[in-house]
């Protein structure tokens, strides 16, 4: 600090040509103890003061002596220029200050100096306190006797405690591992400590408080670096996550790539690099067409569209490559590609096999619907006979319902047929057509494979349940033929699906609802069986809602003629065999023949006869059965090895059935070996 800031300017002073009179009054005016005597250009000459006027006075000096006599002469001047240290290693309280030309410009005393050094130092310490204060790093200073004297702001955060409950404590109580008394015992400082204090984790620095060479306390500053550790564990664990994505990338056994929204490259795979003859550190940073042909992982990461197994050719062999943008808060940053370049080949025996299964699959589904459809409709019902008319009619109007149909009729009649035309003409005939053979299916199965089960459901239930024909056909109808053959346990539970219209699996927790038209058929007397106790009432009338009775062929002769010719056309189709005459005499057996087996019998017998014709293309007597023409028929032609096999075929059966399948017994009969007589049962499947 320079004199001039401090000093008092534009002093009051005498000239050295004043009286002692004006110099009293000058005094007094301005209450001053002395003041500096200047000369006529100013300069200071020397100082007058109240002390030597009293004094002079008293020795009777004339009130208009000259001041230039009685002042002293000896005086202490510094420049106002100097640094107002200068001041302090001087003895005098007051000093006359002047300019380089030693013009008196002001006056400085001590005290004026001290009040300016205090008001100074008040300044710095407050500021000083409020930078402390609300500095982020904790400082806590303490005195020789571990006293705390200082605890600001921040370290009040740290250590959880006020600084109204601190200050004047003993910091071994506040922070028992604090190290500061040893830094006031060595006046060594400490830099840089790690330190756990509650929550925080802080660097500490350490420092001895000096005055001079003195050590007055110690000064600890604590600066939270909590954040930073969570920032830098944060790193760590990013760090890591790369290292595990670059080790990924390293053993990928295809290619990967990675780049940015330009489509630049910042991440390639070893493999790929090595595929396509690059090195990895030359093409990092590279704009992905440069490096691969035919790319377009540029456009995914431009697009944001993802483009799944395109084939891409690269160095003259056709890849497969997946490209997926990566997206982050709904854009697209860029796109990660794969390129599947090895095994090709392999790739291609699978897509084969894929291929071919997929084939099956839609052959099965094939067979499966064709299972599930009605394969007739009216007009495969051959003949013009009035019943066969009344009965197609009435089947005719039957297929517009959605009632119950229950068809009677003797074996072989067409019963099936009608089922398949009255469905074919229904709404239904875009759904299932589901025939289920209740006399073939044994009772024990029967319900299972109506109604389905769940998985589990019982010992030996196949994985995934089964779906029982019921849901099967759902939408469709349901042909339950030989329905007399239902076992009455069975058929309380069928009836419990024609009311409720519902089905529930084997094992299931809840009922189904399903949309499924019956139709019932038997060969047997179903009322006569219901007085028996044998077919519940209730189903029958159920069912009975509108009944078909198709009559025997028998009773309709007159339907034979249509039905040989229809036959015999589609039997030569079936056999590979042009028929497709007969002769007015066997057609006349066949007319009065009295057909116990209905059209299925007539069917038959023109099958075996078509296969015994050998050149012609005309059915002829000899080609009948005798059972219709009272005449030995014609035999086929076979050759004698056939004939042989036939007999030994024959005679293993027969010897078989003597010895109730007791093979080492037939063995004996035949006079074979067991050996041989096993042999001969795997040639003819026995
Ligand atoms: N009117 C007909 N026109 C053409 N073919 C017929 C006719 N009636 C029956 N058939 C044929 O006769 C055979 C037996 O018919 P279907 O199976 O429908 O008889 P069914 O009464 O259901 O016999 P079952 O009672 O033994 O089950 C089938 O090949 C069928 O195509």
């Amino acid at each position: 600090m320079k004199i001039k800031e401090v000093m008092s300017p534009n002093p009051v002073t005498l000239s050295e040509e004043d009286t002692l009179q004006q110099a009293a009054d000058t005094l007094g005016k301005y209450k001053i103890d002395s003041l500096p005597v200047v000369n006529k250009r100013g300069k200071p000459v020397g100082i007058f003061s109240k002390h030597t006027f009293l004094k002079v006075i008293a020795e009777g000096k004339n009130i208009n002596t000259k001041v230039e006599e009685i002042m002293e002469k000896e005086y202490s001047s510094v420049n106002q220029e100097d640094n107002t240290s200068i001041v302090f290693d001087r003895r005098e309280d007051k000093f006359l200050v002047v300019d380089d030309e030693n013009n008196l410009v002001g006056i400085l005393t001590k005290t004026d100096l001290l009040k300016v050094y205090y008001e100074r130092l008040k300044y710095i310490t407050t500021n000083l306190n409020a930078m402390l204060e609300s500095a982020n790093n904790a400082i806590i200073a303490i005195d020789l006797e571990y006293k705390i004297t200082y605890f600001n702001k921040s370290a009040e955060k740290i250590v959880g405690k006020s600084k109204g409950e601190v200050l004047g404590k003993d910091i071994r109580e506040i922070l028992p591992q604090t190290r500061l008394p040893a830094v006031v015992q060595s006046g060594e400082g400490e830099i840089g400590k790690t330190l756990k204090i509650n929550d925080y984790t802080v660097i500490v620095n350490r420092n001895p408080i000096k005055v001079g060479d003195k050590i007055i306390g110690a000064v600890s500053v604590f600066q939270d670096i909590t954040d930073y550790e969570n920032v830098i564990m944060e790193l760590d664990k990013q760090r890591n996550i790369t290292d595990i994505l670059n080790t990924v990338m390293e053993l990928a056994y295809d290619g990967i790539l990675v780049v940015d929204k330009k489509g630049y490259i910042t991440m390639i795979s070893d493999a790929y690099c090595k595929f396509l003859g690059v090195i990895k550190d030359e093409v990092i940073g590279k704009h992905v067409t440069e490096v691969i042909e035919n790319t377009r992982m540029h456009i995914v990461a431009e697009t944001g569209v993802p483009e799944v197994a395109d084939l891409q050719k690269i160095k003259g062999n056709y890849m497969i490559a997946t490209r997926i943008p990566i997206i982050k808060d709904g854009e697209s940053v860029g796109a990660v590609g794969k390129v599947i370049f090895r095994n090709v080949k392999e790739l291609d025996t699978l897509y084969k096999k894929v291929s071919k299964m997929e084939k099956q699959l839609e052959h099965y589904k094939g067979q499966l619907k064709m299972l599930n459809t009605s394969k007739y409709s009216f007009n495969s019902i051959i003949g013009k006979s009035n019943a066969l008319e009344e009965v197609k009619m009435f089947a005719k109007k039957a297929s517009l319902t959605d009632s119950n149909v229950l068809i009677i009729g003797e074996s072989g009649t067409g019963k099936e047929l009608f089922a398949h035309a009255i469905h074919n003409a229904s709404s239904r005939s875009d759904f299932p057509f589901v025939k289920v053979n209740c006399a073939a299916i044994p009772n024990e199965l029967l319900e299972s494979e109506l109604f389905g089960y769940e998985e589990g459901s019982f010992t030996g239930a196949k994985k995934g349940g089964k779906i029982g024909k019921f849901e099967l056909a759902d939408g469709g109808t349901i042909f339950l033929d030989e329905i007399g053959d239902m076992p009455l346990q069975m058929q309380a539970k069928l009836l419990r699906v024609l009311q409720e219209r519902e089905v529930e699996r084997i094992g299931a927790i809840g009922a189904k609802k399903i949309d499924t038209r019956i139709i019932a058929a038997t060969n047997q007397n179903l009322e006569l069986m219901v007085k028996e106790g044998k077919f519940r009432g209730d189903l029958y009338y159920r069912l009975n809602v509108l009944t078909l009775n198709i009559p025997p062929l028998r009773e309709r002769p007159e339907d034979i003629e249509d039905l040989v010719v229809h036959m015999m056309d589609k039997l030569s189709n079936k056999l590979g065999k042009y028929v497709n005459k007969i002769s007015h005499e066997a057609m006349e057996y066949l007319k009065k023949y009295h057909w116990p087996g209905n059209v299925r019998e007539l069917e038959n017998v023109l099958e075996r006869a078509i296969n015994l014709i050998e050149r012609d293309t005309t059915i002829q007597v000899i080609h009948l059965p005798e059972k219709i023409t009272g005449q030995t028929p014609l035999r086929k032609i076979k050759s004698l090895t056939e004939i042989i096999e036939e007999a030994e075929r024959q005679g293993i059966i027969d010897a078989l059935r003597i010895c109730n399948n007791n093979r080492s017994e037939a063995a004996r009969l035949l006079k074979i070996s067991r050996s041989s007589l096993y042999e001969k049962m795997g040639k003819y499947n026995l």
